[in-house]
């Protein structure tokens, strides 16, 4: 333990922060992948009293270092960076949306990549390749295909759990909806309903997925689409962190969701607000014939500091 508390081993570690609609990170550049971190090294970090406090925790390793990106060089040798994601709590996640958009613009303040207007970059993640592209108001990832959770799950099966959370009146019927990461959506009729759910606690999730679930509580608007775009209201809770302001996965699972409950006239388009702002999911036929989920948002660095 150094003088500040923190595991000596992180002394004179530099990082930055940064966030994504209020989902916030500690971002550290590792390209030669020998700065392995601990749980409890990213967990300390990740601390909001005593340390520098964030939802999650993304090292940039260049992927020739680590095994994962290795393999996803072999299918395209473009993915030059790996986002190393861990939650607040120190566990791994396959994925975070909002992570990608703030990684990719670390990359760009740090100088490692470059990214001009119509230019693309390819990420490699533990959820597989991501294309990331600049978008008026930030920037616009390529989610990859959304799945259903369950195998058993019916395409004429509207929902597939049963979850509770407190302030809720009964336990209500969610949807588990993989976007690389482990989602449960719940819908509520009111925006009132949505303020009296508590996510101090995490909800329980029946039958809950294998490696755990976040769980998004959603409000879809009356009318539900405005100019072709459909309006959700969304808090969530996040496995390894708890709630949080914003989950780029998460609102792409909760339009997936929603989008389903709608059925067949429901818009590709979807803006859904949460507690940090407002993110963009679009449903796209992308080249390789399958539907892609895309997010779009901001990305905002705020310091640059050293740990001590
Ligand atoms: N906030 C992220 C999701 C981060 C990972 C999540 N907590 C998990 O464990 O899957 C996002 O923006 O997608």
């Amino acid at each position: 333990m150094s003088a500040s508390g923190l595991p000596a081993s992180l002394a004179g570690l530099p990082f930055a922060k940064g966030h994504g609609t209020g989902n916030d990170f500690v971002l550290v550049a590792d390209p030669d992948g020998g700065r392995e971190v601990s749980a409890a090294e990213v967990a300390a970090v990740c601390d909001r009293h005593r340390g520098i406090g964030a939802d999650g925790f993304i090292r940039a390793v260049r992927s020739e270092h680590l095994p994962e990106g290795q393999a996803l060089l072999q299918s395209d040798p473009a993915a030059e960076w790996f986002m190393d994601y861990r939650n607040a709590d120190g566990s791994i996640s396959e994925m975070c949306g909002n992570g990608v958009r703030v990684f990719v613009h670390f990359l760009l303040a740090e100088g490692l990549v470059s990214l001009a207007e119509g230019e693309t970059l390819v990420i490699g993640t533990r959820a597989g390749l991501k294309t990331v592209a600049r978008v008026d108001k930030g920037y616009a990832v390529d989610m990859g295909p959304w799945e259903f959770i369950h195998p058993d799950h019916a395409a004429a099966k509207a929902m597939d759990a049963v979850v509770n959370a407190a302030g809720l009146e009964v336990p209500r019927p969610g949807l588990s909806v993989s976007m690389g990461n482990p989602h449960t959506v719940v819908a509520l009729a009111e925006l009132s309903e949505l303020a009296a759910t508590s996510l101090v606690a995490a909800p329980t999730v029946q039958p809950e997925p294998e490696h755990g679930t976040n769980v998004e509580f959603v409000v879809p608007a009356e009318p539900l689409v405005e100019n072709g775009v459909g309006l959700l209201t969304m808090r969530v809770h996040e496995r390894g962190v708890g709630e949080t302001l914003s989950c780029g996965t998460g609102a792409c699972a909760a339009a997936v969701a929603t989008r389903f409950w709608a059925g067949r006239d429901a818009p590709n388009e979807w803006a859904v607000t949460v507690p940090g702002g407002v993110v963009g999911v679009r449903f796209l036929t992308a080249e390789d014939g399958r539907e892609h989920v895309e997010l779009s948002g901001p990305a905002v660095l705020i310091a640059r500091g050293t740990l001590l």
